[in-house]
């Protein structure tokens, strides 16, 4: 199958699309990736979504601004398909299937309710292919964590590596999960914790800039080690896996137990990029074995000073123990576009996505809602 992927992730920054040639088990070809950014009003628009998310009960709840914000995206996402499409000179008749992932608003998976806003059928009618979407609800559903989808594609696509086992693959997006592979075993994976969310909110909050580019800023900085240790006392970061997170989990607790509002810029920036460095360290001791390749995907491998920061609190060094993504052959920034494409192919088969050691559900699962046009 021939399938675009997509992904709006917990960064809001805007829509990753990617096409990824699968027939659910083996991946043939990671293809071409565009993100189509969200401009600053969207971007707005979410954020009051997020907030307005808060009110939901239900899953098909749409309080304030939701209904809105689920339209304007839903569209965006046909036109980050129409875009990738015409750049690879391919028409939608071309394409089997899409992975539509939308917009995660709320997740609780205690409550069993994890809602991402996005209309899988406005999307099917409009591109004229089918559309899976709703990817996370049969698994909370089910008593599972809904996250990470990503780790049976990770284990997909390591299979095919060279590389010395335990193999863990690190998405630094806005939250940060690893999925840890080793041989035949089933994958074991997990959110870490905060990954650049913290970051990005702290920049834009003080100079208005949506996120430290390069780790520039943190680069000047001096890491508080104390604070981190505050927050690392958090019950979250000794609880094995599997477990998961929503966006704003961190928020208030960090900016409490780090006293962020009386940091200086680059402290405050340093302190937020080792925070996420050292809780990614501190799922090694809860694993059965310590991962010795990493694999670092999401914005977050594009931020020089994070992986730095990665190396050095998992005694490894970057470009030996420690790889972006880029460098092993995939992309760092369509990884998750990626995934999404490669999760519909499997739910269309009926194939699990989800085990007990990724998200807690009862049995292996499979998931997803199909729209066709
Ligand atoms: N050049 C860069 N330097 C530093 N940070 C960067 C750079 N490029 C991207 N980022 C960071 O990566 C973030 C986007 O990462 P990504 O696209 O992986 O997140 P996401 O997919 O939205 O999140 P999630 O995986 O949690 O759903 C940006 O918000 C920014 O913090
Ligand atoms: C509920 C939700 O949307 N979770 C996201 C988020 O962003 C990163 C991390 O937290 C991960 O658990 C998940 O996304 C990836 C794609 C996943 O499900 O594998």
């Amino acid at each position: 199958m021939r399938v675009v992927g997509l992904m709006s992730g917990t960064s809001m920054d805007g829509i990753d699309a990617a096409v990824i040639d699968t027939d659910g088990e083996e991946v043939q070809w990671l293809g071409a990736a565009l993100t189509l950014p969200y401009d600053a009003p969207t971007r707005a628009l979410l954020v009051e979504a997020m907030e307005d998310a808060r009110g939901i009960n239900a899953r098909t709840d749409r309080p304030g601004v939701l209904r809105e914000a689920e339209i304007r995206i839903t569209d965006l996402h046909a036109q980050a398909v129409h875009q990738l499409l015409d750049q690879l000179r391919l028409a939608a008749s071309d394409i089997d299937l899409v992975g539509f992932h939308g917009q995660t608003v709320f997740h609780r998976p205690d409550a069993r309710l994890t809602v991402q806003i996005g209309l899988g059928q406005r999307l099917a009618d409009s591109l004229g292919v089918p559309v899976m979407a709703d990817f996370r609800a049969a698994d909370v559903a089910a008593g599972g964590q809904g996250a990470p989808l990503v780790p049976v594609f990770h284990r997909a696509l390591v299979r095919r590596l060279a590389l010395p086992h335990p193999v863990a693959v690190l998405n630094v997006g806005g939250v940060a999960n690893v999925t840890v592979i080793d041989g035949d075993a089933p994958p074991v994976a997990c959110d870490t914790g905060p990954g650049n969310a913290l970051i990005d909110d702290f920049l834009f909050a003080r100079t208005n800039v949506p996120f430290d580019a390069d780790g520039r800023t943190a680069a000047r900085g001096t890491v508080d080690e104390a604070r981190i240790a505050e927050v690392l006392a958090h019950p979250f970061f000794r609880q094995p896996p599997p477990k998961s997170l929503d966006r704003n989990d961190f928020r208030l607790f960090v900016g409490e137990r780090m006293g962020l509002a009386g940091m200086g810029l680059e402290d405050g920036a340093a302190t937020l990029t080792a925070l996420t460095a050292e809780t990614v360290a501190a799922l090694v001791p809860l694993l059965a074995r310590p991962p010795v390749s990493w694999i670092v995907a999401g914005g977050g491998a594009r931020n020089p000073t994070m992986l730095a920061m990665l190396a050095a609190r998992l005694g490894a060094q970057v470009g030996v123990g420690v790889r972006t993504a880029d460098a092993v052959g995939w992309s760092a920034d369509a990884l998750e576009a990626h995934a999404f494409g490669y999760l519909a192919a499997r739910a269309l088969k009926g194939l699990p996505l989800t085990f007990p050691t990724t998200t807690g559900a009862p049995a292996p699962m499979t998931g997803g809602v199909l729209f066709r046009p």
